[in-house]
């Protein structure tokens, strides 16, 4: 009996939450993904392309912020709470463009560099971002 118990959950389908095999897991979980929303912060505040954007917020609560929509946009958590991206940007003066989103995205991908992330685990988590372009720059849904 134990047998064919072990043999059925070999086989079961792979259960549909996503914590173990998410990719915030395999980026290294909530210390890591922490230390690399600080880092990222620390290079968009540096950044006079994006900086402006952000002179008056509190960048603390935009990192705690940025954590909870990452953990759930990279599958460690199983809602955001927030505002939808396309809310969250569309008032922004100037309104943003690709110059604003490529700076934002390249800050991302040289922080995961600088920690020493895998390359294709930068990939897949670029593509993550990728991902919210349209609603960042409150593009016309295609
Ligand atoms: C690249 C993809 C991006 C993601 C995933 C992202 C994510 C977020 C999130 C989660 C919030 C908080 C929303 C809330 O309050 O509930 C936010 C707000 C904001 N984002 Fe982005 N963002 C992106 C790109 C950008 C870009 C390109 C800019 C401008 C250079 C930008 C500027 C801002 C500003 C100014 C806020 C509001 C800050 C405040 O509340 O004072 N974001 N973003």
């Amino acid at each position: 009996p134990s047998t064919s118990a072990t043999a059925a959950a070999a086989t079961a389908p792979a259960p549909a939450r996503k914590c173990p095999s998410s990719l915030f897991a395999k980026l290294g979980g909530r210390e890591a993904v922490e230390a690399a929303v600080d880092k990222f912060y620390n290079k968009i505040v540096a950044d006079p392309t994006v900086s402006t954007y952000f002179s008056n917020t509190d960048m603390k609560v935009q990192r705690s912020k940025q954590f909870a929509f990452l953990a759930y946009a990279l599958g460690g958590a199983s809602e955001w709470k927030g505002k939808d991206m396309r809310t969250a940007h569309k008032d922004l003066v100037p309104h943003l463009s690709d110059v604003h989103f490529q700076a934002v995205a390249r800050h991302l991908s040289d922080t995961l560099t600088e920690l020493g992330v895998p390359p294709e685990d930068i990939t897949d988590a670029m593509a993550v971002v990728a991902s919210t372009r349209t609603e960042v720059l409150n593009m016309p849904q295609q």
